[in-house]
């Protein structure tokens, strides 16, 4: 049995790191996993040109402890009114690295997002020109539409199109949760990839609902039936280098989540990189968590891979039951649970 796992440094392909007191503790979490991480622009207003994303970045590097190191890889969140103009100013500036599209109303604040996915069609097609590429949450939100169905539902309806109507737009298909979202990606080209959460390769929608509710599984798009919890797994752990590392780590104060209308969100990047590991041991597939979490991410974006290393011990920890976030706290996932992984340079 391995006891000792050293990968190249792991970069997140999807990450929430909010704004204001609380990226003192996220970019710190983000930074001591991550060598760099694409961070999600669902702020309120949200990120939606250059010259916000530049001014963004600037608040994250200013929470980074001293000493140190992380690059974050901004995104644009686009809106009906985002303009081609805004993509090429984007692309210009040299730290925006993808646009993210919201279907208005499906997550976390979207109040802002896209109402109808072909008023953004001229937006796309500067995109594809450009080779700047779409990330999506992918879910429907028509309120007759089951919350189980939305992403599959999202797929057929417009993701498809997407696809077809630009051949060669790089299109990552965010935090898949389903067999169906699987397909679509392992049957589409090499220009469309997927990112895979630690808790959706954990967890299934019994977990969420067995014995209790539990706020703390609740994120979306919502946990799935086994039956895709298990397809997500062969999938992260096939060495398909079109789904790669993305926690979607999303922290919302405890009062946030602990409330008879709970937020949507899972804080997993304290941990992350343990969190993936238990996930593929399951599978007697360590060997291939590397390429997952360091290699296939920034081969799809056309980046260097990372050259620094990171070393996982199996030693056993317990997570806290709360972690500082902001002048509040947050309940991160496994809160008082043991894990049996530890990044060495965990304090
Ligand atoms: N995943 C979530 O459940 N929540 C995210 C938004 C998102 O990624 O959809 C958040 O910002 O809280
Ligand atoms: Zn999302
Ligand atoms: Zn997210």
């Amino acid at each position: 049995m391995t006891d000792r796992l050293t990968l190249l440094r792991p970069d997140d392909w999807h990450i929430h790191l909010r704004d204001g007191a609380s990226l003192r503790h996220t970019v710190a979490d983000a930074a001591r996993q991550f060598a760099r991480a694409i961070v999600m622009p669902n702020l309120v207003p949200p990120v939606r040109n250059a010259d916000e994303a530049a001014s963004y970045r600037e608040r994250i590097l200013g929470a980074l402890p001293a000493g140190g190191r992380f690059d974050p890889l901004m995104v644009l969140y686009l809106t009906d009114s985002t303009r081609p103009e805004d993509v090429r100013a984007a692309q210009a500036s040299g730290i925006v690295y993808a646009a993210k599209l919201y279907p208005a109303g499906a997550t976390t604040n979207s109040d802002s997002g896209v109402t109808r996915i072909d008023n953004i069609f001229s937006v796309l097609e500067t995109m594809a020109e450009v080779g700047l590429p779409l990330l999506v949450h992918g879910e429907v939100t028509r309120a007759e539409i089951d919350v189980f169905d939305r992403e599959k539902a999202f797929i057929d309806e417009h993701l498809s199109r997407v696809v077809q109507r630009f051949p060669t737009l790089k299109v990552v298909f965010e935090h898949i949760t389903t067999r169906d979202a699987v397909q679509f990606v392992e049957e589409t080209g090499t220009n469309v990839g997927a990112t895979i959460t630690a808790q959706h390769l954990l967890y299934n929608r019994n977990h969420m609902l067995v014995g209790g509710i539990r706020p703390h599984f609740y994120c979306l798009p919502i946990l799935k039936r086994n039956t895709h919890q298990e397809a997500l797994l062969d999938a992260a752990t096939s060495g398909n280098a079109k789904f790669f590392l993305g926690t979607d780590s999303a922290p919302h104060a405890q009062q946030a989540k602990e409330a008879a209308c709970g937020c949507a969100g899972c804080y997993t990047a304290f941990a992350a990189l343990e969190l993936y590991a238990e996930a593929f041991e399951q599978r007697d597939a360590l060997h291939r968590l590397e390429a997952f979490a360091s290699h296939f991410g920034p081969d799809f974006y056309g980046l260097a891979r990372n050259t620094e290393q990171v070393t996982l011990v199996r030693e056993d920890w317990t997570v806290p039951a709360q972690l500082p976030f902001g002048d509040r706290q947050v309940v991160p996932l496994r809160a008082g649970e043991t894990l049996r992984w530890r990044l060495e340079n965990r304090a």
